[in-house]
């Protein structure tokens, strides 16, 4: 049996019309199916917690967006079990780190036709309060989380949204909080190497490039069953900042003296107080961390 997890409230609204649409396919009446909609947010976590021991689902269907395919993963622990994506959200980084086809219709015919899987390595993060996360795209500290946080407080998003403008929230937010945000004194351990740095922006690792909905933010970046590639942004002005986020829309970040890239098999942050973090976009603070791969592949379509 098929579980079919749906975030109506994905992409504003269009993760329930694309599912609205598949209802109507012949193919959905094909296969024996449950579908559950997520109704708050957190939801689809405790969904996939839920049914990971029922024995009669053979495949997960997510249809919503990258937050929901987060909460999945997090919540779903039999391994056995392909989670499939159907990309109906408003970044969708996910999917185009993975090279899914973001046609809905097309989606749902390739899960439930193709025999093909591929493994997929999420990160996970554990934190200091013993908390372990899987990101399926990235995990930041610094700047981004920041932004992320205020982004997902201001009331111009939903507006924004309703617009199919929801992007420029970022933006709008970065505006806001740059000039307020106070760089970290950070201490990071990997590949046998520890280094304390100052004045840091923001430290991302990220299982493939991108992130903010097509920017290649982490450019480097592979899918890897082993290695995280890891992003740097420190000893640069508030004023120098501002070009970064320009040069990020266009790749050239890369070619800035105040950017490191590197790839590592784990990452300890040990920031000197509470700092802010964000994990495919949803967040929260931690003081230390420890950063890899997730060991269990999950199968993708
Ligand atoms: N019924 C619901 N009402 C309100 N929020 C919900 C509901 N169900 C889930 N959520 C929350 O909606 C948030 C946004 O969902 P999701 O990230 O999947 O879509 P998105 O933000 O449009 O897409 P993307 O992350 O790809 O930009 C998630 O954090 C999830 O917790």
């Amino acid at each position: 049996m098929y579980l079919l997890i749906v975030n109506p409230h994905a992409g504003n609204g269009k993760a329930k019309q694309a599912f609205e649409r598949i209802q109507k396919m012949e193919s959905f009446h094909s296969i024996e199916q449950k579908t559950l909609f997520t109704d708050a947010p957190g939801e689809g976590k405790v969904i996939a917690a839920n049914y990971s021991g029922d024995r009669r689902i053979k495949h997960v269907i997510v249809i919503g967006g990258d937050g929901t395919m987060h909460e999945v993963m997090n919540g779903w622990v039999n391994q056995e079990v392909p989670v499939s994506f159907i990309p109906t959200g408003s970044g969708n980084d996910f999917a185009r780190g993975t090279g899914q086809n973001r046609n809905a219709e097309k989606q749902w015919q390739k899960i439930i036709s193709s025999p093909d899987r591929y493994c997929y390595w999420n990160g996970r993060v554990q934190l200091d309060n013993s908390e372990n996360k899987k990101f399926i795209n990235s995990i930041g500290v610094g700047i981004d989380a920041i932004t992320t946080e205020a982004a997902n407080k201001s009331r111009l998003k939903g507006w924004l949204n309703r617009l199919g403008l929801g992007k420029l929230i970022y933006l709008i937010a970065l505006i806001r909080v740059i000039w307020s945000f106070q760089p970290m004194n950070i201490r990071l351990k990997y590949d046998g190497k520890v280094r304390t740095l100052q004045n840091v922006w923001l430290i991302s690792a990220a299982n493939h490039p991108y992130c903010g909905g097509g920017l290649k933010v982490v450019p480097h970046a592979v899918l890897h069953q082993e290695y995280l590639s890891i992003l740097i942004v420190h000893q640069i002005s508030r004023k120098k900042i501002l070009l970064l986020f320009l040069l990020i829309i266009f790749g050239l970040h890369r070619f800035l003296k105040e950017v490191e890239l590197f790839r590592t098999k784990e990452l300890v942050i040990e920031a000197d107080s509470p700092v802010r973090y964000q994990a495919d976009g949803e967040t929260g603070r931690l003081r230390t961390c420890l950063i890899t791969k997730d060991q269990r592949a999950v199968h993708i379509i």
